[in-house]
């Protein structure tokens, strides 16, 4: 090398040392002048199962505000903290972490996990006037159905309710949505349930340790070692973009005459989301990705979110056989024997609404709620909160510690207790804007008014024509329930036996009836 090469070469060296050294400097200075990060743990490596229990025990050494300085993760553990800065402070703490992985799982068409901008607005905007509470009543023949044919097959394979939670309402949305019987069984359905799965990984840490460890992996062919998580996580993308088009296509099909092969047999055929392009050509695009998301979130949310809800209610009942019979006791005094509860009903139901509210807020069915990502550096309570700030509101702590601080409202917070929301001042039937288990401020929920009446429905219904108890065994003892959980992104109860029998014959005539509507 030449004497000048060398001069050169050294002077880039330490023209390199003196930007890292200044930079350096400068974000020491700039941390300097600003408060200090929320307290919290060194941790290497995040805890992926039962992973609340973890936060629980640092929030009872650190307080409502845990901060994880390696993962820049802020763990909220108050209501109070997680409606500051989530709902009140939404401006800055709505983003969503679009890694890598996400985007190759398809994850930028898709409204839970996109990104916060304008095309998150778009599809946002066009998802809540679809969904929002006073548009859903277009929906109630389906889920009527849906929730009916849920009743008569309990009425026949009891054993099987866990089985026919899973299949609950997740035709709902084909049928609403598109005007189509695209069933469990069918291949579209199938993929999307496989796919899922592989969404919930992608947003929890610790599922793809390869590409953790090495995020290069990501740069990396998919025959390459370790990079499987690459081909599975393509399949995922393809998946995605299938559910954009082909239901709407079929829909659209349909609604011009051409294709009837899925044409609803009990519906009129027609379809909300074909009526909306035609209104909303512009927005097509917008339209449907909505479509999609919503047949993927009933396909496989529905099926963890609504068979989480579900099967805790029917836990908590067997659980709680006096809880159980108050709530049959409201339903006979208001509504009578002769028929099923509607949702006319519902305002009429306090207890029935208490044991729903109370389902919500012992078991949350995604404990952690999904992370919002802080856009801006930020300060609460005297600490510095920095940009791309990962914010779990974790919803099992967000109860326990709200709980803690209102002790009239909020006894034995472990405890099923519905009395609870009856003897509070603002009663059971508080927005549900409240149930923290739909989640915060501009991400909360789109889908959960919805959710929130296909939950409440099926309890209403199972609750006016049925008996949960405990299973028995040859013998007659009873098979002791030990209450067990799945401990990963999603809970829901590991399976249980449970005795589901009609309440009465005529309860069991009126659930036979409902084929016939
Ligand atoms: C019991 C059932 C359900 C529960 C417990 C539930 C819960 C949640 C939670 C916790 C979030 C994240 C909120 C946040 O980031 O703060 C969410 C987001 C979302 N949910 Fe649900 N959900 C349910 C059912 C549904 C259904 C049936 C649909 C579709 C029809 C749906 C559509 C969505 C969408 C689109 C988002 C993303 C919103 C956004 O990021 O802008 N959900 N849900």
């Amino acid at each position: 090398m030449s004497t000048s090469s060398l001069f050169f070469a050294s002077l880039s060296i330490a023209m390199l040392s003196l930007i890292v050294l200044f930079t350096r400097t400068r974000s020491r200075t700039r941390f300097s002048w600003k408060q200090s990060y929320p307290p919290g743990p060194r941790v290497a490596k995040m805890p992926t199962f039962d992973a609340w229990v973890k936060y629980r025990d640092w929030g009872n050494e650190y307080g409502d505000l845990i901060y994880l300085s390696e993962w820049n993760t802020l763990i909220t553990n108050s209501a109070e903290v997680a409606i500051d800065l989530l709902e009140k402070r939404a401006r800055i703490y709505s983003d969503r972490a679009m890694t890598p992985i996400m985007k190759l799982c398809g994850g930028e068409n898709l409204l839970s996990v996109e990104c916060y901008s304008d095309k998150w607005r778009r599809d946002r905007r066009v998802f809540q006037q679809t969904f929002r509470q006073a548009a859903i009543s277009r929906f109630y023949p389906a889920q009527y159905n849906n929730i009916h044919e849920f009743l008569r097959k309990l009425l026949v394979t009891p054993e099987d309710f866990m089985l026919h939670i899973n299949g609950l309402s997740q035709g709902l949305i084909p049928k609403a949505l598109y005007g189509l019987d695209i069933g469990s069984e069918d291949a579209l359905t199938t993929k999307v349930v496989e796919i899922i799965d592989t969404f919930g990984k992608a947003l929890l840490s610790g599922s793809f340790p390869t590409y953790e460890w090495f995020p290069f992996l990501i740069y990396m062919p998919s025959w390459f070692p370790g990079c499987t998580f690459k081909r599975v996580a393509s399949e995922c993308g393809r998946v995605v973009k299938e559910v954009n088009t082909v239901p709407f296509d079929i829909a659209m099909d349909h609604f011009l005459g051409i294709f009837s092969h899925h044409l609803s047999q009990n519906g009129t055929g027609t379809s909300p989301i074909v009526e909306l392009a035609m209104q909303k050509p512009q927005d097509i695009e917008e339209i449907k990705a909505m479509g999609a998301m919503s047949f993927i979130g009933k396909a496989r949310f529905a099926l963890l979110l609504t068979m989480s809800s579900v099967s805790s209610f029917i836990l908590a009942m067997c659980l709680h056989p006096n809880i159980q019979l108050k709530g049959q006791e409201e339903i006979n005094r208001v509504i009578g024997q002769d028929r099923l509860p509607t949702f006319e009903d519902r305002r009429y139901l306090p207890y029935v609404e208490a044991i729903y509210r109370e389902v919500m807020r012992l078991y949350p069915p995604v404990p952690l709620g999904f992370p919002h990502i802080s856009m801006e550096d930020d300060f609460y309570r005297g600490h510095f909160i920095p940009k791309g700030c990962t914010t779990l509101p974790d919803l099992r702590l967000n109860h326990l510690r709200a709980m803690n601080r209102n002790p009239n409202m909020y006894t034995d917070p472990d405890q099923f207790l519905p009395e609870r929301y009856l003897e509070s001042s603002t009663g059971p039937f508080e927005s549900i804007d409240n149930i923290y288990a739909y989640g915060f401020g501009r991400r909360v929920c789109a889908g959960r008014h919805i959710a929130d009446n296909t939950v409440w429905l099926t309890i209403a219904t199972v609750l006016a024509a049925f008996t949960l108890s405990k299973a028995k065994d040859e013998n007659g003892d009873e098979i002791d329930i030990p209450g067990e959980f799945t401990n990963h992104f999603f809970r829901h109860p590991k399976p249980f036996q449970s005795n589901i029998t009609p309440r009465s014959p005529i309860a069991g005539d009126l659930v036979l009836a409902t084929a016939d509507e």
